[in-house]
Formats: C-alpha cells, structure tokens, sequence
C-alpha cells in the first residue's frame, strides 16, 4: 500500500481514566470517518495527566483496560493505532510505553521511552520522569503493509542518532508521541519535527495533548504531520483537533532519488552503531 491517510487526535487529557478513553475512541472514530484514516495517532500519556504524581496511580498492565479499548477499535474499524503512550505497570517498575496495533487488534510493537525527560529550566520548567519511571532499552521499529514505521517517544526526537538508526532500519514513517511545553515547544518543537524528518527523508507524526491551563503541565499541542522534505502537510494549534494527511511513499521516494542523502553518508569516515 504506498499511499494512504495517517491522522493525529490532538486530545485534552484530563485526571478521570475512563474519561480520556471514551475521549480517545470518539477521536479514533472521527478520525476514520471523517479523515478516511488508515493509521491514527495518539498523544504521549492520552490516558493520564502528564505529572508524576498521577503515572504510578493511572499505571495498569498490558493487557488491561486501555490496551484493551485500544485493541478493540482496531479490530473493529480495520485501522493501525498508535496509541500514544500511557504509564505501564511491568512488575516494580513503571515505563512511559507505547503500544502499536494491527489491523486485527493485536500488539504488533512496544516502544518504553528510552530517554528520561529530567529537566531544569531557570525561569521555565522542571519535570524528572524518572521520580517515576523507568527508562525502556530498544529501539522501536514496525515492519507494517504500509512500511516500517518507527516509534520514539516526545523526549526521545530530541537525540538524532535514535532517529537516524531508525531511518537506516528502513523506516519510512517515523511517529512521535509527545507532550512538550510551553517553555520548551516555542523555542525547539517546529524546529525538531521538521529537521528529523527532512534529515533523515521520512513521514514524522508528532501527536500531542490539547492545552489545559488548569492542569500542573501546560502541553504546546501543535500536532504535526511533516513530509520528507520537511513542509508541514498539516498541523494544528494548542486546542484539541484531528489532523491528517496522505502518506505517499512515491514522493518520499522521489526526495530521496533526488537528494540522495543517506547515500551519500561517508561511512568509510564514521558511522553509527547500534549496541
Ligand atoms: N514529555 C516530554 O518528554 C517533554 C519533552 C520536551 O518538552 C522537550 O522539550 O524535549
């Protein structure tokens, strides 16, 4: 399948669990009738407000409820989801994760965030995931009839290496769940969609929650959908929204015989290992 329709649910996540997922499924279904949605994208923590004080509480094994809804909807509306990530209980620890389905409702790929957001920003923001959360190991990477789509997680787009060893395992589509901030979207969160995905000639889906005002964590929103030479095909603002756009391997492809980058690296100069 080389062309087909990928939608964002730029979602405002709230502090009631079944509330968010009633949300997520409205979101879901609009996004297949409306936008003709073959793949649809939620943002990072769709079913818990993002704030550590609420991850070990929202926290639930896989399978449990919103694994479940999540499973189910596929199945029955015959569509991939990306579903955002939520705080997955595995044992003592607990992972920000993103779980990827099939068209038949079945887990087909994991991705736990494999880099921490723990930041101090003067006059800003602070945040330390790993108060909470334990940080996952492997690279993400989902071999789908519409191509091999890599998942990395919001803090993860902020180290290229991740996106670029994803590129060079084939990835044509790379999706972001995420949840950037008020202080920090305004400064790097355009800027980093685009150059992943026209450094490394791929399809980047960013997904993020709508703005709350009244939560602890004021999410950017800006969800985006960038092409493989890095214009915005579609994105929105900070309020909640359904975006989407057609993914057309075609003119990826084209980019790619056109400006030849990953071709032309030097890898008799350096190159990247994966450990
Ligand atoms: N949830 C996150 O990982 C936030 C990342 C972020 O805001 C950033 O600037 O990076």
């Amino acid at each position: 399948m080389s062309n087909f329709n990928i939608a964002v649910c730029q979602m405002l996540v709230g502090e009631d669990k079944n509330k968010n997922l009633e949300k997520a499924e409205k979101m879901i279904r609009r996004a297949v009738l409306e936008k003709n949605a073959k793949v649809i994208v939620l943002p990072e923590m769709f079913n818990c407000p993002y704030d550590n004080s609420y991850f070990p509480q929202f926290a639930e094994e896989v399978p449990g409820p919103t694994t479940e809804m999540l499973s189910k909807i596929a199945k029955e509306l015959k569509v991939y989801i990306v579903g955002g990530s939520i705080p997955e209980q595995s044992g003592s620890e607990i992972y920000n994760t993103s779980f990827i389905f099939n068209d038949e409702g079945e887990i087909v790929g994991r991705h736990r965030k494999i880099h921490l957001f723990d930041i101090d920003i003067e006059g800003g923001i602070v945040f330390k995931e790993s108060d909470t959360l334990g940080r996952g190991d492997e690279i993400t990477v989902v071999d789908t009839p519409m191509g091999k789509i890599g998942v990395a997680i919001c803090y993860d787009i902020r180290f290229p290496e991740l996106i670029r060893l994803m590129a060079l395992n084939e990835a044509k589509i790379i999706i972001i769940p995420a949840a950037f901030n008020t202080t920090t979207g305004p400064a790097h969160w355009n800027e980093l969609i685009k150059v992943r995905a026209f450094d490394n000639q791929v399809y980047l889906v960013a997904a993020s929650p709508a703005r709350d005002l009244e939560a602890s964590y004021h999410a950017y929103g800006y969800s985006s959908i960038i092409d493989p030479w890095g214009k915005i095909i579609d994105q929105c603002s900070e309020v909640e929204a359904i975006i989407s756009g057609e993914i057309d391997m075609d003119y990826l492809n084209k980019v790619r015989k056109e400006l030849p980058l990953l071709k032309h690296r030097r890898t008799d100069l350096y190159h990247l290992d994966l450990r």
